[in-house]
């Protein structure tokens, strides 16, 4: 299915933010990895979030679900001896459950998205894993894996950072349940750092006790730990809000999002700054944040690494600031849903934006005078994406197509919906 965006002169109205994406998939894992019954309050609806859902499901987790809530009784260490996951396309999904599998015989996880997930690296989480003793067939540290338990024990870890921090998360919560105490060292950088303090906020509501650094490079973890039952709500998510708060800044608009907590551990949180140091008028208390838009934006310089899943957003809204905005420290992003600098820059240089791509830095020249649109966009399987090249497509003088938006449903199947009830022109198209 395809989208085509329409120029769009004003957005007002109120919308709830979804569900934290980032929590739904960890408060998941924790309620499975216990022995007994843990009830997660409003979780998120996604395709992700679907992924561990259905594994845990695979794995022996029981689970009962109503509209707000859902039931889960864990199978603590000993998953049920299932021979293949799938997980979609869901990145942090597949490396927190590589993990979990080497505590099986053996598991496969099995490639359906080549042109994604399939494409995505994943050799410094298998290096760790191969020096506890699991035994891991890949392809070149890509999709299909199997990992078969053999030795796999606890000790002194090390694992690199530099590509991703879901692979030091994945270690984090395996860990605690082995026989032997452990130290994970973090070698070279650890990129998405805030990201590891949503792990350990988690692994510490679960009852799990960890000693970390300060700077998140060396743990400390006591084997023979288990994960209690507990109740869990999950919080508003930011980086699909982010999307949502930069169409709102590019337009004349009146709009105001519900849930969102100022003090989240959620990186992207920091979006509401980088809009106001864009000079967009907008206040955020008591978890709302309302946004008057369409006032002119004025570029800025951004280390991106501090709200990751954030910065397409955010390099959409610059598109229109008057100057050049900097966002460094992104290198990472390559490594996602599809290489979110080479071709996310192209998308938007197709619509008419002004974008310079480095290594590790993406570079915009605004135009605030609008950009010209007319053109069909690839999605690259990539929901963020689908959404920016939507809030460029808003203020672009002619329409935009995506090609299959349907990914959009990875983190935010309602994303087309709430913006058409802040009165945005998109619609959708069977091809
Ligand atoms: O741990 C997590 O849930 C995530 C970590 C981040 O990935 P990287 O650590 O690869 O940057 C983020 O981009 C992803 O959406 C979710
Ligand atoms: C990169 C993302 O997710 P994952 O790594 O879990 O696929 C994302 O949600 O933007």
């Amino acid at each position: 299915m395809d989208v085509i965006v329409r120029p769009t002169a004003r957005l007002s109205g109120e919308i709830q933010a979804l569900s934290s994406k980032n929590y739904t998939t960890r408060y998941l894992l924790v309620a499975a990895l216990a022995e007994g019954t843990s009830t997660i309050y409003y979780p998120a609806h996604s395709e992700d979030s679907d992924a561990m859902r259905r594994c845990i499901r695979d794995l022996g987790a029981v689970i009962e679900e109503d509209q707000e809530k859902i039931v889960i009784t864990g199978f603590g260490k000993k998953p049920s001896d299932v021979r293949e996951l799938n997980v979609g396309n869901a990145g942090a999904v597949l490396r927190f459950l590589m993990s979990v599998a080497a505590l099986s015989p053996e598991i496969k996880f099995v490639n359906t998205y080549p042109e994604s997930l399939g494409k995505r690296p994943h050799d410094d989480l298998i290096e760790a894993l191969q020096q506890m003793g699991a035994e891991v067939e890949h392809q070149s540290g890509k999709l299909p894996i199997t990992i078969r338990k053999k030795a796999f024990q606890g000790g002194k870890i090390r694992v690199s950072g530099s590509v991703s921090s879901q692979y030091l998360s994945s270690l984090l919560f395996i860990t605690p349940l082995l026989e032997e105490d452990s130290e994970i060292e973090v070698l070279h950088d650890l990129k998405s750092k805030v990201v590891v303090g949503q792990t350990l906020e988690v692994l510490e509501q679960a009852g799990i006790h960890i000693e970390a650094s300060s700077d998140l490079m060396h743990f400390k973890i006591p084997g023979r730990q288990s994960y209690q039952a507990k109740e869990y709500t999950v919080q508003g998510d930011y980086p699909g809000s982010a999307a949502i708060l930069a169409a709102a800044a590019v337009v004349e608009s009146d709009v105001t999002v519900y849930r969102l907590e100022e003090h989240s551990k959620q990186g992207e949180r920091a979006v509401v700054d980088v809009l106001k140091a864009m000079g967009v008028d907008l206040t955020h208390q008591n978890g709302v944040v309302h946004v008057r838009g369409g006032k002119p934006m004025k570029a800025g310089e951004f280390d991106g690494d501090e709200f990751t899943d954030g910065v397409l957003a955010m390099v959409a809204a610059s598109v229109f600031a008057e100057g050049t905005s900097r966002f460094y420290n992104v290198e990472n992003l390559r490594y996602k849903e599809c290489d979110r600098i080479t071709d996310y820059l192209n998308e938007l240089r197709k619509a008419g934006a002004r974008v310079e791509e480095r290594q590790s830095e993406i570079i915009v020249h605004g135009r605030p005078e609008g950009i010209e649109g007319g053109v069909e966009i690839n999605a690259h399987f990539d929901h963020r994406v689908i959404m920016s090249l939507t809030v460029a497509g808003l203020r672009a003088k002619q329409p935009i197509r995506i090609k299959d938006a349907q990914h959009v449903a990875k983190s935010y199947p309602q994303y087309f919906d709430h913006l058409k009830a802040l009165g945005a022109d998109v619609e959708w198209i069977e091809q």
